[in-house]
């Protein structure tokens, strides 16, 4: 409950006075459809259905004025008074439904973009945690039912005060009466709490099934080229059916929840209606304008309390909704990249004038286990220099530019800017100076002029093609059809994974950064393409620090420093010519591996050639 009471809090501060006005708007509605039923008796005594001067009914005394005046003109009257009633109902009723849809919707969008912002402040860490697939549907499905749900609160707090004042006319009628379908209605509901329970049960598989549907479709579409070339589409096919049977179960087990308790309750309002007809005719000799009144307040309060019951089923139902997406903001707000206050936009880049330096930084992605992703690094990264990091795989090289990114923090030791240590203070200062470009390139979907202007919205043409230039790119995207309106479709799949390189390239390169950093950049590229970014590279040499991770040790020669990491230590470290010299160093090694692995594929190329 507490979650429901949040969010409902949430909208009453999104909202504000409206939400008064509204339900401002319902008692109004009520009370109107309350003197539609005081209409009813006089109606009843023209149409010599009840004497209204006969019985307890007399009391009432308000209607008198229609005995002075002729039957037919009272009966005008009275149409006439109900006409209006009806009208300025419906009225009222389809302002406060316009007006709900808004509240409805604007509040969708501020729990939707607040959860949002509260992602995007989130350190990297968390990611690495988490499963995208659950925020992207904490982000959908969650934010659906929540918003839903806080919505239903609302109709059942206006359905408590339409009740009540519905109750309140009925026992103004007849206090017995009303008394008695009250306590009808009362133990009714008693027995209806499972219903309650059991739709809260549902709404948590129903967020299970949720989660594992857009878990397997997202699965699905990141590794379709996988599934298809490894012909796997039986077994994802086997997975949705078996998913598909789940959720007909869950839904049927829904609809059967619902449709059990309406029947319970109708059950329930005929047996209880029935024994009151029976009982007033055999034992209390009821006169038939009271029988008629019993009807008349038994069917309009009873479908008040099953609209009530109605409600807290489907609150229930989206409790677990409630519940996941409070955590889930919790959980942001704990992982917040900067605790304070930050402003992402407007942060102005640092310049680094000396060097940016790990001091005895060790890391570990899981604190319960023995291994260290780094150890004890210690290392300089100069100004305006091209530092390349080399090593096997899972030597820690990607781990080691988290931490020089602060987007990890290490666990024990530091990192340097010019020797102040990175601290939340100055981490945004030097994001954004860092353009990177990582192994798998993010391209959306879009043109190349769209997906180089997120960078820099207000490039000029003239930087644009500059940019695309200096990453050997130009020239293929000039013999493009549409040139830079040309649609490279999702994450870039239109273009080869060397063009894709070069484009995210050229993109890091319009940004200007003061360091540009390349995850394993040109692993994609030929040798001619290849050799176009090293030459980039060295154009950039002496202006810009450049930090490179490659596999490829000859996109290196040029290298001002070469650090060489192993299982989460540095091992060597120096110029490349320096570490070519160490003939017992894992450098000579790894690069007399790789020019063996090239003699090889030319021999096996000029043997191909030669037959
Ligand atoms: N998210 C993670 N959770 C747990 N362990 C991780 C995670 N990412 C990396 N590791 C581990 O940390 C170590 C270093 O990984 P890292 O990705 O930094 O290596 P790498 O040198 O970049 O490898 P590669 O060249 O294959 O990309 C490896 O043992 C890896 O298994």
């Amino acid at each position: 409950m507490e979650h429901l009471f949040y969010f409902t809090k949430q909208m009453h501060a999104y909202a504000g006075k409206i939400l008064y006005v509204n339900l401002l708007g319902m008692v109004l509605i009520s009370l109107l459809d309350g003197m539609g039923i005081f209409l009813l008796l006089p109606l009843l005594d023209i149409s010599g259905i009840m004497n209204m001067k006969m019985g307890w009914i007399s009391h009432l005394g308000i209607f008198e004025i229609f005995n002075d005046i002729p039957k037919p003109l009272a009966l005008l009257l009275i149409v006439g008074m109900y006409v209006i009633l009806i009208s300025g109902q419906s009225l009222i009723q389809r302002n406060l439904n316009l007006r709900d849809i808004k509240i409805h919707t604007g509040f969708i969008n501020h729990v939707r973009l607040e959860t949002y912002n509260a992602l995007l402040q989130v350190n990297w860490d968390f990611f690495i945690k988490k499963r995208k697939s659950d925020l992207i549907n904490s982000l959908t499905g969650e934010l659906g039912h929540v918003t839903s749900g806080t919505y239903v609160f609302l109709q059942f707090l206006t359905s408590i005060v339409f009740t009540l004042i519905q109750i309140g006319i009925a026992l103004f009628l007849s206090a017995k009466l009303t008394v008695f379908v009250l306590i009808c209605g009362l133990a009714v509901s008693f027995f209806s709490r499972t219903f309650i329970k059991r739709s809260r049960m549902l709404g948590n598989q129903s967020l299970e099934l949720g989660r594992s549907y857009i878990g397997g479709i997202t699965d699905h579409f990141n590794g379709i080229k996988d599934i298809k070339s490894n012909m796997l589409e039986e077994s994802r096919r086997t997975w949705l059916i078996n998913w598909s049977q789940r959720f007909s179960q869950e839904r049927f087990e829904q609809t059967k929840l619902r449709a059990n308790s309406e029947l319970y309750y109708k059950i329930s309002s005929s047996l209880i209606i029935a024994f009151f007809i029976y009982a007033s005719n055999m034992f209390f000799q009821t006169q038939g304008q009271q029988l008629m009144l019993i009807i008349l307040i038994f069917f309009r309060l009873w479908p008040r309390f099953q609209g009530v019951q109605t409600n807290l089923e489907q609150i229930s139902a989206a409790i677990p909704a409630f519940k996941s997406l409070k955590e889930l903001q919790n959980e942001c707000m704990e992982a917040r990249e900067i605790k304070g206050s930050s402003d992402y936009n407007h942060e102005k880049p640092i310049r680094i004038e000396e060097y940016l330096e790990c001091r005895d930084v060790s890391f570990r992605y899981n604190r319960n286990e023995q291994l260290y992703a780094l150890q004890d690094i210690n290392l300089r990264i100069p100004s305006k220099q091209m530092t390349a990091i080399i090593g096997r795989s899972g030597a820690g090289k990607s781990t080691l530019i988290d931490i020089l990114m602060g987007l990890l923090k290490p666990e024990r030791g530091q990192v340097l800017v010019d020797g102040v240590p990175l601290t939340e203070a100055n981490l945004l200062a030097l994001r954004k100076s860092i353009s990177y470009v990582p192994q798998d390139p993010f391209l959306f979907n879009g043109s190349i002029r769209d997906n180089m202007l997120m960078i820099d919205p207000s490039a000029t043409e003239e930087q644009l093609w500059e940019s695309l230039e200096f990453a050997a790119s130009a020239e293929f995207v000039s013999k493009l059809p549409q040139g830079l309106d040309t649609l490279i479709g999702d994450r870039g799949i239109r273009l080869s994974g060397g063009e894709r390189q070069r484009l995210v390239l050229a993109r890091a390169i319009l940004r200007k950064p003061s360091i540009l950093i390349l995850d394993e950049a040109t692993s994609a590229l030929d040798s001619e393409n290849e050799a176009k970014i090293q030459e980039a590279l060295e154009r950039l040499q002496g202006k810009l620090t450049i930090i490179v991770i490659a596999h490829r040790l000859s996109t290196i020669r040029n290298a001002d420093q070469v650090i060489v990491l192993d299982k989460g230590r540095i091992i060597q470290s120096g110029g490349y010519t320096q570490l070519t010299g160490e003939k017992e160093g894992l450098f000579a090694s790894l690069l007399g591996n790789q020019m063996q692995e090239t003699n090889k594929s030319s021999v096996t190329y000029l043997g191909s050639v030669a037959t």
